[in-house]
């Protein structure tokens, strides 16, 4: 069942086109919003989290309108922007506080009950008493997750809520989505293809404002299925093939690097048909390359 309906929305910055033509549909469980710089995700999820009007179009959250039923469509939200800017003197606890009675949350031991719950949820228990300051980013990145989730939202916005996080971190905080999306609807916006892979279930991929894709994970990596390649050329020849070839990714084994490229053609005598990922659909997909 769909719990966010999108049709046919505009949204231009100065007459300078920023979402054109969206229709997207999300339902319970996590969604990813791919896209290069500039590609309309921040944008999007503005519009969606109702600080930012639009031009055209229609958008449906749980049933409400964006457009009419504004303040009840805060009701439902939990934000993670982009650029989450905290308190620091405050300690993690203080904060929480703060923004529980920011959302209406009058009664002190209702608010208690849900920020001591989140805290240990994010696994900030042991810092919850400590400023904030003294937080890591990854442990910053939980307290927005966490202040996201007060109020008890349905419909929970993450703008690239991994970036800047070391490997241990995001993968603590993915195990975070994951239990999320199995009852809410989440929408996450990243450049890390990996954070795709193994938190959404549906992703949707954006270029200059352009819906390019929506679907599964899998029907993205078959995007690229017209021919994924790869060879392996001698490294002192690396900077030449890479001048040449437009390719996806590289890496160095030995003394070989070994190129990963789009092709309908084997773009070398010695290369090797391999298995689409979801990063070759998606670079196959901006590239305007996809079958
Ligand atoms: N306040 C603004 N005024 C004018 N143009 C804007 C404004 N905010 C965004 N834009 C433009 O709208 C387009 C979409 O920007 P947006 O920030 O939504 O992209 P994004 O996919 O989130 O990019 P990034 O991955 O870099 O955060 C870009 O061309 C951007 O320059």
């Amino acid at each position: 069942m769909s719990t966010v309906m999108i049709d046919g929305l505009n949204k231009t910055y100065r007459s300078v086109p920023a979402l054109t033509n969206i229709h997207l549909e999300m339902g319970t469980g996590v969604f990813g919003l791919l896209g290069p710089n500039g590609a309309g995700k921040t944008t999007l999820m503005k519009i969606l989290s109702t600080i930012l009007p639009y031009e055209e179009g229609r958008v449906m959250i749980y049933g409400l309108d964006l457009a009419k039923d504004g303040d009840q469509v805060r009701g439902l939200l939990g934000y993670l922007p982009q650029h989450f800017h905290v308190p620091v003197q405050f300690t993690g606890r203080e904060f929480l506080h703060y923004v529980g009675s920011m959302k209406g949350m009058t009664d002190h031991l209702t608010r208690s009950s849900q920020v001591e719950r989140l805290l240990e949820e994010v696994n900030l228990l042991p810092q919850a008493d400590k400023k904030i300051k003294s937080y890591s980013g990854g442990m910053i990145r939980r307290l927005g997750i966490a202040q996201a989730l007060l109020g008890e939202p349905r419909f929970i916005i993450l703008d690239e809520p991994t970036a800047g996080l070391d490997p241990s971190e995001r993968i603590r905080f993915r195990n975070v989505i994951e239990q999320l999306g199995e009852n809410h609807t989440v929408i996450l916006s990243t450049h890390i293809i990996s954070d795709i892979e193994s938190s959404c279930g549906k992703v949707a991929v954006l270029n200059k404002g352009n819906l390019l894709y929506q679907g599964t994970t899998e029907g993205l990596a078959q995007k690229a299925v017209d021919g994924v390649w790869e060879f392996q050329v001698p490294y002192a020849e690396y900077d030449k093939f890479a001048k040449e070839l437009s390719f996806i990714s590289s890496r160095r084994e030995m003394n070989h690097a070994v190129f990963r490229v789009i092709a309908k053609e084997p773009p070398h005598i010695h290369a090797k048909a391999v298995q689409p990922t979801i990063e070759d659909g998606y670079m196959a997909v901006i590239n305007g390359v996809s079958s």
